[in-house]
């Protein structure tokens, strides 16, 4: 039987959103106030979701504890109350937008599991905006 399990988790952080090559004028037409030169923060919440077989001795698809110990260790501590755009190496030359973000986070979890298992993000950036990555590719 396939199961999905998941884990929440959230973090605070700030971020800009611009392309270093444009103007600040041509960044706020593009990205409005999230281009604000001077950054701005939000309330990250996360769903981490894993899905696979049921391991018929444990019952578990994997470990929630585990899973929590890699979200603590790869997003947690890497982003939590820091700017993502000046503390963050996967953001120096990538745009933090909730879809960029999103993608790093499913980076960074999956060489983490098992292969066999699959990996689905869902990030909300606002109680309103939210973006799912489960690492289909163009
Ligand atoms: N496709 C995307 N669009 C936008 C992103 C994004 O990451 N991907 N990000 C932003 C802003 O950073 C931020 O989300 C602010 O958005 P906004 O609509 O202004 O949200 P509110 O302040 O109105 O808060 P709500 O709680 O959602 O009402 C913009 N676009
Ligand atoms: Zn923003």
């Amino acid at each position: 039987m396939i199961v999905t399990v998941s884990r929440k988790a959230h973090f605070n952080a700030a971020h800009r959103l611009f392309r270093k090559e444009w103007s600040d004028a041509h960044n706020e037409t593009v990205f409005g106030k999230c281009s604000n030169p001077n950054y701005h923060g939000h309330n990250y919440d996360l769903t981490v979701s894993v899905t696979g077989e049921i391991d018929q001795e444990t019952g578990f698809v994997m470990d929630l504890k585990v899973l929590k110990d890699i979200i603590k260790t790869e997003i947690e501590d890497a982003f939590d109350h820091k700017n993502l755009n000046l503390e963050v190496a996967e953001f120096k030359d990538i745009n933090p937008t909730a879809e960029n973000i999103a993608v790093v986070i499913y980076n960074k979890i999956k060489p983490k599991l098992k292969p066999a298992l699959d990996l689905e993000i869902t990030l909300y950036e606002t109680p309103r905006n939210f973006v799912t990555y489960s690492g289909l590719q163009s």
